[in-house]
């Protein structure tokens, strides 16, 4: 058995060599000819998976070790019999601990509590319903918006994109990239919504690039500069307009979801799933796989404030330390890709054990993610 694996995904050798030979390659392009005696592919985001790329070739398998699919077409893997798995929700919490990085960051800067904000969410999937229990455990409003939940019949409250725009303080957008269909998310964020956002609003986007105009953003940024916008995601990729860059507030190269924990989740779910489709199903604990977090334990004394958060939150992962590298080498080609493989080494809250002698913080740090415990003076 041959496995082609993309070269950026972590744990890919050590697992996916318990079931045959492993090849790593780059993922954009893919080098075709390493396609003609492989059994099985497993990508990343930045490979389009089709007809063009696996027509006549003896592909029975792909796995994308991603949540998002829109580059895969999964028609036509159907149609030619070739297996296939996503890895949803694996990089989840990565993307909410991004989204807090950043508000954090502009409330310190812009001098507001996030209590006082309203927090939209577009898609309330695996990422913006972890998103919302967060914000809710701060006391933060959250409206929601998911029109196919909705129509679904899930519980929960959900309201019209209007109603989003018109009340939130913050939108952030986390849904599919669906260019067609009843619930097409391509340039949901047209230049209309954009116009409509409330004075001195907050947009983010971490889901994908053309789920928000880019060059409607850029026209609107020029006319609005009340606007903070947040962008972890480009249309197009990789070579994302460097003018939209210079506007906005945080600007990521496609990272968000960008965890150590986020990435062998995905690598884990997809070698799962490899297994069970050639009849040789193995579970992997991400526990046995992961290092030990480089700051491993930290004292809390008092009560948890908004500045406290943010400082704990950033000694896990500080946003701004995507941002300046981007700002640096935007433009120049390739350097989009390099940032994403040469991606230094970040970890979740959850890898921080924090001791608190005040129960309540303990208790909401947990609730946040962070392992947190209560250990009176
Ligand atoms: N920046 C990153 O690194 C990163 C990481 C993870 C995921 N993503 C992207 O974010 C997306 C969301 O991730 P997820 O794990 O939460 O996916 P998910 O599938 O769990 O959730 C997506 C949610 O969006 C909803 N939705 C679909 N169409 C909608 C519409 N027109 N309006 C509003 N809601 C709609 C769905 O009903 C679903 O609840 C992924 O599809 C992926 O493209 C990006
Ligand atoms: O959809 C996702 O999971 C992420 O957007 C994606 O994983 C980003 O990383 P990439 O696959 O491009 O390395």
């Amino acid at each position: 058995m041959k496995i082609l694996v993309d070269e950026n995904m972590p744990y890919a050798r050590e697992l996916f060599s318990r079931t045959g030979e492993v090849v790593a390659v780059p993922g954009r392009p893919v080098p075709t000819g390493a396609l003609n005696d492989a059994d099985a592919l497993m990508v990343r985001s930045v490979t389009k998976v089709n007809e063009a790329l696996l027509g006549g070739k003896g592909i029975k398998f792909v796995g994308t070790a991603t949540a998002g699919t829109d580059h895969v077409d999964e028609d036509f893997l159907a149609r030619a019999g070739i297996g296939f798995s996503a890895a949803p929700g694996c990089n989840a919490i990565a993307v909410v601990e991004y989204v807090f990085s950043a508000l954090l960051m502009l409330a310190e800067r812009d001098g507001f509590q996030l209590r006082d904000r309203t927090v939209g969410i577009v898609g309330v999937g695996n990422v913006g319903g972890r998103l919302q229990k967060r914000l809710e455990a701060l006391g933060i409003k959250t409206l929601l918006c998911d029109p196919p939940r909705a129509d679904r019949g899930d519980a929960g409250e959900f309201h019209s994109l209007e109603k989003l725009v018109a009340e939130a303080d913050v939108l952030t957008f986390h849904t599919p990239l669906h260019k067609a269909g009843p619930y097409r998310t391509l340039h949901l964020a047209d230049e209309t919504l954009l116009q409509a956002l409330k004075p001195d609003s907050i947009l983010i986007n971490a889901c994908r690039g053309p789920v928000v105009d880019n060059a409607a953003l850029l026209r609107v940024l020029q006319q609005r500069r009340d606007l903070s916008v947040v962008l972890d995601v480009w249309e197009p990729e990789p070579d994302l307009n460097v003018a939209l860059l210079e506007r906005v507030d945080i600007g990521t190269p496609h990272i968000a979801g960008y965890t150590l924990e986020g990435k062998a989740r995905g690598t884990t779910q997809v070698f799962e799933a490899w297994t069970r489709f050639i009849g040789q199903a193995q579970q992997v604990e991400l526990e046995t796989l992961l290092p030990a977090p480089e700051f491993g334990c930290i004292t809390l004394r008092g009560p948890l404030d908004q500045p406290t958060l943010k400082r704990l939150a950033h000694l896990v992962y500080d946003v701004r330390r995507d941002d300046a590298p981007l700002r640096k080498v935007a433009g120049q080609p390739g350097e989009f890709d390099r940032l994403r493989k040469q991606y230094l080494e970040r970890r979740e809250w959850s890898s921080l054990r924090v001791e608190c002698d005040n129960a309540d913080a303990a208790a909401l740090l947990q609730q946040l993610g962070f392992n947190a415990v209560h250990q009176p003076a």
